[in-house]
């Protein structure tokens, strides 16, 4: 592995997970990071994608420097043959190579406008520092993908699946806010690298970019896709085909008891943070069928494996 930018750069997510779960078990400090430093570049909010990764680098004996880069970094202009006379103080080509300099792998979050499509789909400033970065990038949830979280979710649902193949369903919720596709985008992609039966189910609007779904089941009945789930997955999202829009703000497809009671008992995942009784009520939250924070605590070892992976790489 040597970036870490989407769910394509997984050799083997079998042999990856085992070394997240083997990783979970020592939870304890090596030596391979040692003398290196990972930069974080957090151009939105973040507490788990933080705070997770922070850790997990220093598990490996890895230095940290974290930057709110939206907040105290110059603006960055990510645009070739710019004229930068406008608001834009530092262009992307010096920002990357002086962090490369810094730094033995940079890891960026920056999340998507919502507004342009397109420019949603260049995923700029994740493509910018893999582009002009002389060291390798991780993806901390960029426009399109959340891949730490897809591979800690991929784990979640190794460590409790059963014998049998489960059938795992993501779901739509509501929100008051326009969400990026990112975490829905990744988790469809990482299911559909393992031994399970997937189906998304949303409101008619709502259908995720088919490139990505390809051939996974979408029904727009959610009650028919609950049916026998033995995991689901909750989130909202922002229309894909009318981009960035808000079409639904329906409470019927909250995730409450009644929804829990179509599944096969299914254990319960989101990614958090998730809006209390918008789109998962209190009564599944507090439930025992409810996985978040063991999903979230799976964040620091899913981090560690990626970042130990490169680390090994980098060696080479
Ligand atoms: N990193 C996990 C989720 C981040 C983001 N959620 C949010 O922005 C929720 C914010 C709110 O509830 O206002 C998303 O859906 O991609
Ligand atoms: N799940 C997740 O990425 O959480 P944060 O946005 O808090 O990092």
């Amino acid at each position: 592995m040597k970036n870490y930018t989407s769910l394509e750069d997984i050799e083997n997510l079998e042999e990856l997970i085992f070394e997240a779960r083997e990783l979970k078990k020592q939870n304890s400090a090596a030596e391979v990071g040692k003398g290196k430093t990972l930069g974080m570049l957090f151009f939105n909010p973040s507490l788990r994608t933080r705070l997770s990764t922070e850790k997990a680098a220093k598990l490996l004996g890895m230095e940290v420097m974290v930057m709110n880069a939206d907040k105290d970094g110059w603006a960055l202009e990510f645009e070739d043959g710019a004229v930068m006379n406008s608001n834009k103080a530092e262009h992307i080509k010096e920002a990357a190579a002086v962090l490369s300099q810094y730094c033995d792998i940079i890891a960026v979050r920056a999340f998507p406008g919502l507004v342009d499509r397109e420019k949603d789909e260049a995923d700029v400033v994740l493509a910018g520092f893999e582009k002009y970065a002389t060291v390798p990038v991780v993806n901390l949830e960029s426009a399109t993908g959340h891949p730490l979280q897809a591979l800690t979710d991929a784990m979640t649902v190794s460590e409790l699946k059963g014998e049998k193949k489960p059938k795992v369903v993501l779901t739509w919720a509501p929100h008051p806010r326009a969400l990026p596709q990112a975490v829905p985008n990744s988790f469809v992609e990482v299911m559909q690298k393992m031994d399970v039966d997937l189906v998304v189910t949303n409101p008619e609007g709502y259908d995720l970019n088919p490139a990505i779904t390809k051939d996974t089941p979408v029904v727009h009945e959610q009650a028919e896709a609950l049916k026998d789930a033995d995991f689901v997955y909750v989130k909202n999202w922002s229309s894909y085909e009318q981009y960035g829009k808000i079409l639904s703000e329906d409470p019927v497809w909250t995730f409450d008891n009644k929804k829990l009671g179509l599944t096969n008992a299914a254990k319960i995942m989101h990614c958090l943070p998730v809006r209390r009784n918008v789109v998962i009520a209190d009564e599944v939250l507090d439930g025992k069928n409810s996985v978040v924070i063991q999903q979230a605590g799976n964040r620091t070892f899913a981090a560690q494996a990626v970042l130990k992976r490169i680390l090994e790489n980098s060696k080479k």
